[in-house]
């Protein structure tokens, strides 16, 4: 059952509804606690919403793809004028996805950065992802390099109600870019532009890849593995910790999406579970403690808005009708209310 959540300290314009089956509430003194799969974020008077650290800096920063045909350049709040700007970053919503089972998912292997695909059930994931967010905007898409999150993004987007067409950018060349130019500028306002980072790719596992983790627990210790696996700043041999994962991670955060959003575009970001932990880890201000019994499912999309410079975790939208699972704003409910004049 959902539970209708109203409180001061997430804004007063905030409203909606959060899922009992994803996410369960409980209002206290002047508190709001959200607890979902072992994960507790509590908001009060010292840890009102989320604040982005690096706002000041955002005319410094253009995102690496503003060259391309469909891709609209940034417009820094810096460079339009404030009333405009005002007006477009009042409020967006950011999409977080953790890919669809890949094939090691299913065979219970380390896979960091290797390359893996979806199983059927990833696919389906992603499928089903992609209905629970068809009534939410979404103007850019990231993904890390690999093919998993990529899948994902793309079959998510097959469900969304507004019909966009998501393309890949390549920037990696002249030529590249040169060649895959759009020429209708009709067409480009049908598309979503999808920017593949390296920088959003899973931890780099090291000696751990390929490796089956029951296997390594037993030969290792629970223990050891978990702390491998967890921890905030203890690699795994010759890989990377959290902490070296959100050096890359969180920075391009900062400094590619962050001034997106800054500049009133809703974003979906296809990721995998360490890249999304430590982006996690930063919007929601967690501490290294803190971030240890964060876990995150396959194909699950969680829901922020950015309002006002501050990141408001609204939870995980169940489904794309019931009224009672989303955790609406007024802009999210007018723009779904849009859907359903024009579209049917
Ligand atoms: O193997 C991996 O790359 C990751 C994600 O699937 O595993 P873990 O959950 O152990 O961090």
């Amino acid at each position: 059952m959902a539970a209708l959540v109203s409180h001061p300290n997430i804004g007063t314009q905030s409203y909606g509804y959060l899922t009992s089956s994803s996410l369960h509430h409980e209002v206290g003194d002047n508190s709001l606690r959200f607890i979902s799969r072992g994960l507790k974020i509590k908001i009060g008077p010292s840890r009102r919403g989320y604040i982005c650290s690096d706002h000041r800096n955002f005319d410094r920063v253009q995102a690496s793809a503003s060259q391309t045909s469909v891709f609209e350049p940034v417009s820094t709040p810096l460079q339009s004028n404030t009333s405009n700007s005002q007006k477009k970053s009042n409020e967006v919503a950011l999409i977080l996805i953790r890919h669809g089972e890949s094939l090691w998912n299913e065979k219970n292997l380390f896979t960091g950065c290797v390359d893996v695909p979806l199983t059927k059930k990833g696919v389906e994931e992603a499928i089903e992802a992609g209905k629970r967010i068809s009534n939410i905007p979404v103007d850019m898409i990231y993904t890390s390099a690999l093919i998993r999150a990529q899948m994902t993004a793309m079959l998510a987007m097959t469900q969304h109600r507004r019909r966009k067409v998501p393309i890949i950018i390549h920037n990696e060349s002249e030529q590249a870019r040169a060649w895959s130019e759009v020429f209708s500028e009709d067409t480009k306002k049908q598309s979503i532009p999808v920017i593949a980072a390296w920088q959003l790719n899973e931890r780099m596992y090291g000696e751990l890849q390929g490796l089956n983790k029951q296997e390594t627990a037993d030969r290792y210790g629970k223990e050891k593995v978990h702390e491998w696996r967890r921890s905030y700043d203890i690699p795994p041999p010759n890989g990377e910790s959290l902490e070296m994962c959100a050096e890359r991670a969180v920075a391009y955060f900062k400094d590619q999406i962050e001034p997106q959003l800054l500049s009133g575009k809703n974003v979906m970001i296809a990721a995998h579970g360490n890249s999304l932990r430590s982006i996690i880890m930063h919007l929601d201000e967690l501490t290294s403690q803190e971030v240890i019994s964060l876990e995150l499912s396959t194909g699950i999309p969680m829901l922020y808005i950015f309002k006002e410079g501050k990141f408001i975790r609204r939870g995980s939208p169940v489904a794309p009708t019931e009224a009672g699972v989303y955790a609406y704003t007024r802009r999210l409910a007018l723009y779904r209310q849009k859907l359903d004049e024009t579209l049917h």
